[in-house]
């Protein structure tokens, strides 16, 4: 029989005991062309100047400011071009007084040359064989050049470990040589569901039967978190059959994904499963709406989360729990959801016991953010989760929101944050009025 009573836990007593669990996944080296999204593990300094060479960031003509000290459309002055150099090429000879060198963009300032005049700004001519310009107007000194290190200085701490890799960073990891880094390990995440009910998505509905939407989805999430994902064939609500395919699942996985079959009903034996192995279950009840008998379970060094079955508590499970588990043992420095505040749009009228995490539309306008409640607000409802991009969090014991009401958001798209529960998010407004909490 499953375990019938339980005590619901706060969300941020049960967000805190995941942290307090969670291990570093390891650090390991990929190639630069491997990295994108990775997490750092090494902080990168610059292990030189950028640009390491004053250079030229014009297509012109390298000379001595002093020779134009005195040129004017009236008096203009001529110089020789002794030389042509192209970016990578280095002058062979300095630039005298009166001589100039012909240099492109990206190419060392040669010796001798305090500044750069462009193509466009000289005429250029053939004389006695030579070739010449004439320059019509004074040039600065240290004009057109780019001087070494006025991007980045030898030594200066770029970037920090924990940080995600973007474009931008590649760009870095390349500038200063690295053809590998140091990245965290993505943990294997295992994505297992449970129910009789379920058809694979290939398959035509039959009475009775519905389409496996929870693993396809999740796989997304945690994909999106950047873990690697291990689908697995759903399964019936077979003791032993689940028994058998989640001990096996665990020996590959770092953490298993399971969804369904963890609440009371007489088929969801995830519960039993988490016994018969010996599993630590931190918590198996939430005071939470959707996704309420959500159950976390440590297992020797693995993790197990039974998500709800309804598709909406299963997406709201895995943003709220398994994304800080991912991230976390990234050492990601913000592994929790993106908080914002926002106006709501419209009334909000159910009440409340337990904290309920709406999905909504999350729109900036000209005086700040706005939400709007995203479709039919049901557990079970997937078709919300199409436009929904952050979760209206109100907190338990309250009737219902008046439009116009200050609400904490979360949201998964964003740079996330470092611990969104130790501060109420959330929510003043004269529509609350307080109810009994519910258990
Ligand atoms: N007497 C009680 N009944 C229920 C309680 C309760 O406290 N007492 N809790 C309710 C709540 S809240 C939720 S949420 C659900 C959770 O149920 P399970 O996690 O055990 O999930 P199932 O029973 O397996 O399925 C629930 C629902 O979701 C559909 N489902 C399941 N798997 C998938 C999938 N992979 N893709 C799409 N849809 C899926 C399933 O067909 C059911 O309709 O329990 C309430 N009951
Ligand atoms: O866990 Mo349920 O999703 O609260 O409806
Ligand atoms: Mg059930």
């Amino acid at each position: 029989m499953p375990i019938t009573k339980r005590t619901p836990l706060p969300v941020a007593e049960a967000v805190n005991k995941i942290m307090s669990h969670i291990q570093p996944w390891g650090i390991e080296k990929v190639s630069i062309t491997e990295c994108d999204h990775r997490i750092l593990a090494e902080d990168l300094t610059a292990t030189h100047d950028v640009p390491p060479f004053n250079r030229s960031p014009y297509d012109g003509f390298a000379i001595r400011s002093d020779d134009t000290k005195h040129a004017s459309l009236d008096h203009p002055i001529t110089l020789n071009v002794v030389e042509t150099i192209g970016a990578g090429q280095v002058a062979t000879l300095e630039v005298k007084s009166g001589t100039t060198v012909r240099i492109m963009t990206g190419a060392q300032i040669p010796d001798g040359a305090d500044a750069v005049i462009m193509l466009e700004l000289v005429k250029e001519l053939v004389n006695d064989n030579k070739n010449q310009i004439i320059i019509k107007r004074t040039v600065q000194k240290d004009e057109n050049i780019s001087f070494q290190g006025e991007d980045t200085q030898n030594g200066t701490l770029l970037v920090k470990a924990g940080t995600k890799i973007t474009p931008g960073i590649v760009a870095i990891l390349a500038t200063f040589g690295y053809h590998t880094v140091s990245v965290y390990k993505r943990p294997v995440v295992g994505i297992l569901s449970t129910g009789t009910e379920l058809l694979d998505v290939n398959e035509e509905l039959k009475p009775g039967k519905i389409r496996n939407s929870n693993a396809y989805m999740c796989a997304a999430q945690v994909r999106a978190m950047g873990a690697e994902v291990k689908l697995y064939q759903h399964r019936e609500d077979n003791f032993d059959s689940l028994y058998k395919s989640i001990k096996a699942a665990l020996q590959e996985t770092d953490i298993l994904i399971t969804t369904g079959g963890v609440s009371v009903g007489d088929y969801d034996f995830l519960p039993e499963v988490y016994k018969k192995l010996g599993a630590d279950v931190l918590f198996n009840k939430i005071a939470m709406r959707p996704g309420s008998v959500t159950t976390v379970a440590v297992y020797e060094d693995k993790w197990l989360f039974g998500l709800s079955g309804n598709p909406s508590a299963c997406f709201v499970g895995a943003e709220l729990f398994v994304r800080p588990v991912i991230l976390k043992g990234m050492n990601l420095l913000k592994p929790h959801c993106t908080v914002r505040n926002a106006k709501l749009s419209s009334d909000f009228p159910k009440p409340n016991p337990f904290t309920r995490f709406v999905r909504a539309v999350l729109s900036e306008v000209d005086d700040g953010n706005v939400v709007t409640p995203a479709g039919l607000d049901k557990s079970s409802s997937v078709s919300s989760l199409v436009e929904a991009n952050c979760l209206i969090v109100l907190p338990g014991g309250t009737r219902g929101w008046e439009k116009g009401s200050e609400v904490g958001v979360i949201t998964w798209h964003g740079e996330g944050s470092e611990w969104p529960w130790d501060h109420p998010l959330f929510s003043k407004s004269s529509a609350i009025r307080t109810v009994e909490k519910q258990h």
